[in-house]
């Protein structure tokens, strides 16, 4: 199946963004591991979620987290020390994504894990024990998840867990938001040096809590006002492109939050009130731009793609995750966006130049998506500037924003089904 997409004219509509996956997933997990009975309110209805759920509910002996990545990475270490022997396996792209740096690290803690199909991959046959906490060492620049995993079951080792980690850090702020959320229920954990990180021992708080918004998801309707031709710029007219998303915390914890400022350099406003942030459009957007994206790696297909169609040559940094997240997206950019009539490079897999190279353009483009949802997401708004545009699998965007559809039509896309 795919979506034909015709875009409206001018945006003016309020959207109730979905609750963050990452949020949701963690507050889960140390909700589990409290052993509370106050179930976390406004958790996500997306699929990485939903399996969440699923697998902390009634003890399943065989757990399937599908594409989620947080699932698969917290669960790792959640069954660690739960007792009972599970299998956890997720689709055929989350057997290709690595896992050996957490169960490396478990073990060394004392975990009983085996690799049930291939080393150093999913699916993992786990038998929860408990586990002697100490000093570990591992990799901090593969992915964070790893490292929320371990601190999260941190302060149920008998001896707390000092994390000790090597390399560039990447998505730090989602160790952050890890470590934040530990505190609410009542963990003691902190970095204690710029790469080392002490969590006490002590037990987890059963606390009410409410999951925000999505900062992520948030990304695509910031693309869509940057991405407006609308032409009702100056005072007589009425009807001027305005996006309200209700849910948003400037304060955010989640570091995708921070997109808002990296936007206000392509000409989106972000105005904050009680109910969340109202987007506009301002002033002339940067003649080029440059950015690390290491803190933030799920909005680089955002970026990529707002850049291209606004014609601003760009350089991001700091993408070396990217090749192993529900596809490669590095590669998945530069051959979709070549579709579209631009020519996009890679140096080092962690880096993306586009240098206003174009190519010709394919008269009919329909974008794959990889089983990426993020694929489709970031390149939906395309439609504003690519009149018909196609995007093969929509459905993919369930696994962390089910209503996107719904909420483009709602602000005026008219989506055309073909089979
Ligand atoms: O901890 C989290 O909630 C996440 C961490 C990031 O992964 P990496 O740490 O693997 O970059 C991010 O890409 C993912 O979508 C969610
Ligand atoms: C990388 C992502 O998710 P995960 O790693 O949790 O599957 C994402 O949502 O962009």
């Amino acid at each position: 199946m795919r979506y034909k997409l015709s875009a409206p004219a001018t945006l003016h509509t309020t959207i109730q963004l979905p609750a963050s996956k990452s949020i949701s997933n963690r507050a889960l997990i140390l909700h589990a591991l409290a052993q509370g009975c106050i179930t976390p309110a406004n958790l996500s209805d997306c699929d990485d979620t939903r399996v969440m759920i699923k697998a902390l509910d009634g003890n399943p002996e065989h757990i399937d987290i599908l594409a989620a990545g947080t699932a698969m990475r917290f669960l790792t270490a959640y069954l660690s020390v739960t007792p009972g022997t599970r299998v956890i396996t997720g689709t055929e792209r989350m057997q290709q994504r690595p896992i050996r740096i957490l169960v490396d690290a478990l073990r060394e803690l004392g975990a009983q894990i085996e690799y049930a199909g291939k080393e150093g991959y999913p699916p993992l046959r786990i038998t929860g024990t408990e586990l002697a906490g100490e000093e570990i060492t591992l990799a901090g620049n593969v992915s964070s998840q790893y490292i929320s995993a371990l601190l999260m079951i941190g302060p149920i080792l008998r001896n707390g867990l000092k994390l000790n980690l090597t390399g560039e850090i990447i998505s730090r702020p989602y160790i952050n938001l890890t470590l934040q959320l530990m505190k609410e229920f009542g963990a003691e954990a902190a970095w204690s040096s710029e790469s080392s990180i002490t969590v006490r021992p002590g037990t987890y708080k059963d606390i009410p809590f409410t999951v925000e918004s999505d900062w992520s998801a948030a990304s695509y309707w910031y693309q869509m006002v940057a991405l407006n031709c609308d032409n009702a710029t100056n005072e007589k007219e009425t009807v001027k492109t305005e996006v309200e998303l209700s849910g948003l915390f400037s304060r955010s914890y989640q570091g995708d939050s921070r997109g808002a400022e990296i936007f206000t350099k392509l000409g989106v406003r972000t105005a904050h009130t009680d109910r969340g942030v109202i987007l506009t459009k301002m002033g002339s957007p940067v003649a080029r731009i440059k950015e690390d994206l290491v803190d933030i790696p799920d909005l680089a297909q955002t970026f990529v793609v707002t850049c291209c169609l606004m014609n601003i040559p760009f350089r991001f940094t700091g993408l070396q995750s990217l090749k192993i997240k529900e596809t490669d997206r590095i590669q998945a950019l530069i051959t979709e966006l070549h579709k579209l009539g631009y020519v996009v490079k890679s140096e080092e897999d962690s880096i993306l130049i586009w240098d206003g190279e174009r190519c010709e353009p394919e008269a009919n483009p329909v974008i794959a998506t990889y089983e990426d949802h993020r694929m489709a997401m970031a390149f939906a708004p395309a439609a504003m500037r690519m009149p018909s545009l196609l995007i093969a699998e929509p459905q993919v965007v369930s696994k962390s924003y089910p209503g996107y559809w719904k909420d483009l039509q709602q602000a005026g896309f008219e989506i055309e089904i073909e089979e």
